[in-house]
């Protein structure tokens, strides 16, 4: 594999994506201005990002329940850290939408004044690193990997862009008094995707029609997103940053347990091991499998 574009950047004991962070910005983080109406959606990579966008978008922007919006996702939820398109996020029109991957520790300080609001969502690990590894094949900026042994190393070392999985969960968890935050599972998105949006929309404090809460469900579904070229970050990743293969999409699988196909026995329970010992007492739960409840 060829990794020759692969830039990955330490800053703050976290990395980032490094052809898309801006070390200047994220040196002024801390003093992000932040609005009462801001919203942001914050993940670990690989836990269910793009889908929150697009629920989110669908949400606030009539045009984009409509399918009349042509604006891209990325740029109606940007990256707070990859300011791909060089907005000026200081002028953007009320409400801005942002997503990010970081850490608690990294969160502009204006955000503990608990009034804009953050939607965390996580997603059983296993499947993290087994989409994360599809992902890392696909873009030229990312470390890409022989195998799953290879890179399930990195990924338990945290030396992928989130950093280590488990902190970043644990971290937005432990701290979440400090923030206005919802955390949502994004197994539970997948098993009933119309009670989460109910569930985000109630968080949002927005009231929609039952012919706009359709909408928005109806787009979110995998089948809809999977070949919306807007659904899959295309423009930015094909032809800006760039990925090794022609036919991948954003989207993969979007299934529940698909670690199962790609884990050997060994390595399964060597996570297991370490899950257990890392996220001992830690209280929200996890849904490995596609059947669990
Ligand atoms: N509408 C949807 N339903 C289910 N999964 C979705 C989805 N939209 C995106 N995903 C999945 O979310 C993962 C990407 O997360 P992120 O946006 O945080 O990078 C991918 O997982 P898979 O690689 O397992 O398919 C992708 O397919
Ligand atoms: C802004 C587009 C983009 C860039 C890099 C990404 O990778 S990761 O999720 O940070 O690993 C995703 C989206």
């Amino acid at each position: 594999m060829d990794n020759t574009d692969v830039k990955l950047l330490k800053y703050k004991g976290y990395y980032f994506e490094g052809s898309s962070a801006d070390v200047d910005f994220l040196e002024h983080l801390d003093d992000f201005e932040i609005r009462d109406d801001d919203v942001f959606i914050i993940t670990y990579p690989k836990s269910g990002t793009i889908w929150t966008q697009q629920i989110l978008s669908s949400i606030y922007f009539e045009g984009h329940r409509n399918r009349a919006e042509t604006v891209e996702t990325i740029d109606r939820v940007p990256f707070l850290e990859y300011n791909m398109h060089k907005m000026d996020y200081l002028k953007r029109p009320s409400p801005r939408l942002f997503s990010s991957h970081i850490p608690y520790y990294l969160a502009p300080k204006d955000l503990k004044n608990k009034k804009a609001k953050i939607i965390y969502i996580y997603r059983n690990p296993k499947d993290v690193l087994t989409s994360y590894f599809h992902f890392s094949n696909y873009l030229v900026t990312l470390e890409a990997s022989d195998n799953m042994e290879q890179f399930m190393e990195r990924f338990l070392e945290g030396k992928v862009v989130g950093s280590l999985w488990f902190d970043h969960v644990r971290g937005w968890y432990e701290h979440r008094h400090d923030f206005n935050i919802l955390f949502m599972m994004y197994e539970e998105m997948n098993k009933d995707l119309r009670s989460s949006v109910l569930k985000i929309n109630h968080f949002l404090e927005k009231e929609l029609s039952e012919e706009d809460l359709d909408a928005v469900v109806n787009q979110a579904t995998f089948q809809n997103m999977k070949y919306n070229p807007q659904a899959n970050y295309d423009g930015i990743l094909k032809h800006e940053i760039g990925t090794r293969t022609n036919d991948g999409h954003f989207l993969r699988k979007g299934t529940i347990g698909d670690w199962k196909h790609h884990l050997t026995v060994d390595q399964n329970e060597r996570f297991d091991r370490i899950f257990h010992r890392k996220m001992k007492d830690f209280p929200l739960k996890f849904i490995w499998d596609t059947n669990e409840e």
